[in-house]
């Protein structure tokens, strides 16, 4: 299949900060491709790569098969872009800056806009200096629209809009890419991405944790609670095909975020003495996204004895000194 965005090994080092570590990315024709990240994990940098805004480090970045560092032009014009904080220019009317992007990609774009700005309720002769923060957003929108472009790129795209513009906005997503089209969006309204997204990637910290189907994703994480009669038992080690995500304890509960976790694998927990029970529960993508983002354990843990922690840390600890 031909992506539509491929990255390799793809490395953004700004001095005393790496922003990207090796990022290997492909997204799929006619999805709705979401990226998440905290603040500072490196979403805006890719985008900016993507749009030839930004040159990397290394690394190698196709977007519609163009690579943008060679023609950043031909990769806009291709693509449609809104950025977290829309350059737009402010000395314009609504009506003229619809006219004056025309200027550049022709057709149907001037109509194709206007009804947009019709659909949102914006007066064409306000001034854009004068519109309030979600009328400069669905300008925004409107314009990166309206030459119908295979490849959408929003930068945090409801930001500023109000609730019912933003989930009609992002259900046109899934419109778009039931069309053909491919939308990559970065955000941070998580349950709002996993209302409308196909694919789920997580950077964090520049690198990237995590790229598979939301449906994929949701089937193969469950949150697994464990009573103890007590709270400081060591849980049985797991099997490496699986992944703990995050443990923690409350009281005479443990709880533990799991990837690939099968349902013969409570026996492992319900054999220990001072287990009195288990239970499990699929988890809503937010919660699947701090696990992810608060830091792996790696494959098979728990750990089967907390006295490894102390010893670890102690070696961290001597390690350091020497
Ligand atoms: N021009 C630059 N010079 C130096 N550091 C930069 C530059 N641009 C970005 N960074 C750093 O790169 C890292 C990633 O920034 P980026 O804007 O890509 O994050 P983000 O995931 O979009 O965050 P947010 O969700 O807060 O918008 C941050 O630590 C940031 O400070």
């Amino acid at each position: 299949m031909n992506h539509v965005i491929t990255t390799t090994d793809l490395t953004m080092r700004f001095r005393g900060c790496d922003a990207l570590l090796g990022v290997d990315l492909n997204v799929e024709p006619g999805t709705v491709f979401a990226l998440l990240g905290e603040n500072g994990a490196g979403k805006t940098t890719m985008i900016r790569i993507l749009t030839g805004f930004q040159k990397p480090t290394s690394g190698s970045a196709s977007v519609c098969d163009i690579d943008p560092m060679r023609d950043p032009l031909g990769v806009r014009r291709r693509v449609g872009y809104v950025s977290d904080a829309p350059a737009l220019y402010d000395w314009m009317t609504v009506g003229e800056i619809g006219w004056f992007a025309a200027s550049f990609y022709g057709g149907n774009f001037h109509p194709a806009y206007g009804e947009a700005i019709r659909r949102y309720e914006i007066p064409e002769d306000r001034k854009i200096r004068n519109l309030s923060k979600g009328q400069r957003a669905k300008v925004a929108l409107s314009l990166s629209l309206a030459h119908d472009p295979e490849l959408l790129i929003l930068d945090e795209p409801t930001s500023g809009l109000d609730p019912m513009v933003r989930r009609d906005f992002l259900e046109s997503m899934i419109d778009r890419a039931a069309a053909g089209r491919t939308v990559f969006l970065s955000s941070h309204q998580i349950s709002e991405v996993e209302r409308v997204a196909d694919t789920i990637a997580i950077l964090h910290q520049g690198k990237l944790r995590l790229c598979c189907p939301l449906v994929e994703l949701k089937d193969s994480i469950i949150e697994l609670t464990v009573n103890l009669d007590d709270p400081l038992i060591a849980l049985p080690k797991l099997p490496d095909s699986t992944e703990t995500l995050c443990e923690e304890t409350y009281g005479r509960q443990r709880r533990l975020v799991i990837r690939d976790f099968s349902s013969d694998m409570h026996s492992l927990f319900t054999s220990r003495e001072g287990v009195v029970g288990t239970s499990e529960r699929a988890l809503p993508l937010e919660e699947i996204f701090i696990a992810y983002t608060k830091g792996s354990l790696g494959p098979g843990r728990p750990r089967e004895n907390p006295s490894e922690i102390v010893e670890e840390d102690a070696k961290v600890t001597s390690g350091s000194q020497a």
